[in-house]
Formats: structure tokens, sequence, C-alpha cells
């Protein structure tokens, strides 16, 4: 009987991503087909199969790397393909050119500014963000340049910020008249808290690497010289620390957080253990065992 709830508990939580998904599909639709009439740019992934790393860039350089309707749907489209990589081990989310994200294209915005479709949008990229935050893969936002309105809330969706000095979120809505829409005030207080949170929503405040380090949105500042993927080999280089190992560790290791921040402390546990299951006597806790480690 307990094996039968924890096969639940597990399933529960893996399936999460998919029910949100499904339920925004039916009513997704009609915004789908009105992203992609505004086309630019594009959201690029590329798996590196060998350090189990993969990296999803932002390419609209054009315009700082403002999200058009077509990248929108990219970007679901990449989420999704990260979804099923069962070798992965984490993802970085950077900006083409140097430029994070200047959130979303104000053409396509303009052309959407009714309440009907914005909130369409909004809930197409709540899914998305979501979907990507609850990746079972260790997720870093690389913040080379500026994050502003949705580049700030894409941010907030990854597990990690690492930002090179020049970096800069900021939460522009409130000069836009606007709220973050795609779920970054909802998360931006989970990982500030309501004070801090308050105050760079309210004051749309730039956050530099200082101040980010301080109040504890920003992880690491990356000390490297500019110059085209410097930034990103010292972000996977910071990121070697934490995927040392076998992929299913760490996929693990990422989905018992999951559910430790989504989910009740019962239901938490519940999936801790059938996680803990799925890794107890594999073959990289047999290895282990084998080599009588000492943990010094
Ligand atoms: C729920 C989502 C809410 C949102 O995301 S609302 C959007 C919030 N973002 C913004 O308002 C960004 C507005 N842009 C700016 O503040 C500045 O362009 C920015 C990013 C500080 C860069 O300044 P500069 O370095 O001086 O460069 P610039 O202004 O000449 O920009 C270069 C070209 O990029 C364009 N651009 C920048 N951000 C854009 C955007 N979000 N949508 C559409 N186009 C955008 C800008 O118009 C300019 O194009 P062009 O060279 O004039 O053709």
């Amino acid at each position: 009987c307990r094996l039968i709830q924890s096969r639940s508990a597990v399933r529960r939580i893996l399936q999460q991503n998919r029910t949100v998904c499904s339920k925004t599909t039916v009513s997704a639709e009609s915004i789908r087909e009105k992203l992609q009439v505004f086309t630019g740019g594009s959201v690029e992934l590329q798996k590196q199969q060998q350090s189990g790393i993969a990296v999803l860039t932002v390419n609209n350089p054009a315009r700082m790397n403002a999200f058009s309707g077509s990248m929108m749907l990219e970007l679901e489209q990449r989420v999704c393909e990260l979804e099923t990589w069962t070798e992965g081990k984490a993802v970085i989310v950077h900006g083409a050119a140097g430029a994070f994200c200047s959130g979303s294209d104000l053409n396509a915005v303009r052309a959407i500014a009714n309440p009907h479709d914005g909130m369409k949008m909004c809930e197409f990229m709540q899914n998305t963000l979501t979907r990507l935050l609850r990746l079972p893969l260790i997720s870093v936002a690389l913040v080379e340049g500026r994050a502003l309105g949705g580049g700030a809330e894409l941010t907030t969706a990854c597990d990690f910020r690492l930002m090179t000095s020049d970096g800069v979120i900021q939460f522009v809505h409130k000069h836009m008249g606007l709220v973050p829409g795609w779920g970054g005030a909802a998360r931006l207080v989970r990982i500030v808290g309501s004070q801090n949170a308050l105050k760079l929503l309210s004051g749309a405040k730039k956050v530099d690497p200082d101040f980010g380090k301080q109040i504890g949105l920003v992880d690491e500042v990356l000390h490297c010289s500019s110059g085209e993927g410097n930034a990103l080999a010292h972000a996977e280089q910071w990121l070697s620390q934490f995927i040392k190992g076998p992929a299913p560790v760490i996929q693990a290791v990422k989905k018992v957080v999951i559910s430790g921040r989504e989910l009740s402390l019962d239901e938490a546990l519940q999936t801790e253990r059938s996680v803990f299951g799925t890794v107890w006597g594999g073959p990289a806790n047999l290895e282990a065992l084998a080599l009588k480690p000492k943990h010094k």
C-alpha cells in the first residue's frame, strides 16, 4: 500500500509539468496564432552530450534580445525538448551578443495591448517559465548586460543567477504601467523575500552585481574579460562544482528540491522517499559502496 502511495506521489510531481501544459494547451491555441505573426529572432538550444550542459540562447540582438511572438513559441518548444533530455544535468540560459533580454518585443506588445490577449500571453509565458523552473536540470541564468521587464522575470525562472560586472536586472514593469505577468513577482518574493521584492518592483530599482549579491538575487559575480563565449565558459566552470556525477543522481537532487519548494511537507516527504527509491541500489550507489569512500 505504501509503495502504491509513494509511486503516485512521484507520478504527481513528475506529471505536474505535463498537467500545467495540457491545461493551457486548449486555451492557448488562440494566442499561439497571434504570437506566431510577430516574427524575428530565435531561441536556440545546444545540448552538450559530454558535459550534460545545455545552452539556451535568447537570440534577437537587433532588439536587445526582446522576445518576439515567435520566440515565445520557440521557448516553449525548447523547454519541451529539455523535459525529455534524460542524459542532461544542467541548462544555462543567456542572451546573444552580450545582452541578456529586454523583455517582450514592444511591437508585439502594442499589437496585443488589450486585456484578453494580454491575459492569454501572460498565461502562456507563465506556463512555459514554470516548466523551465521545474525541469529536472540545474538551471542558471547568465546575465551579461541588461535583463529588463520580462527578461528580469526570465532570470527568476532559473535556480541560480550569475552576473558579469556589466550585468543589470531591472523589473521596469512599473515604468510601463504594468506588473510582472510571467510569474516573475511570485518567484521574486520567494527568492529575495517580500520586502526586497516590493522595493525592486515599486522602485523599478536597478540591480547591479553588488546589490544583487547583497539581497540574494545574484548567486555569483563572474569576473571575466568581455569576448564571445568567455562568460559562458566561466558559467560552465562555476556550474561544474554542482554537476559532478551521473545524470540520474543530479536529476534526482533537483526533483527533491522542486518538491520541497512546491509541495506541502507531507507530500514533499512522500516524493523524497519515492525519488530516493529510484537511486537507492542504483549503479552510482553500488559503485560508491564498492569504493568504500571517505568523505574527508
Ligand atoms: C510582461 C512583460 C513586460 C515587458 O517585458 S515590457 C518590455 C520591457 N522592456 C522595455 O521596455 C525595453 C525598452 N528598451 C530600452 O529601454 C532600451 O532600448 C535598452 C534595452 C535599455 C537599450 O538601450 P540602448 O543600448 O540605448 O539601445 P537602443 O535603445 O538603441 O536599442 C537597440 C534597438 O533595440 C530595440 N529594442 C530594445 N528593447 C526592445 C524591446 N523590448 N522591444 C522592441 N525593441 C526593442 C530598440 O528599439 C532599438 O531598435 P532601433 O535601433 O531603434 O530599431
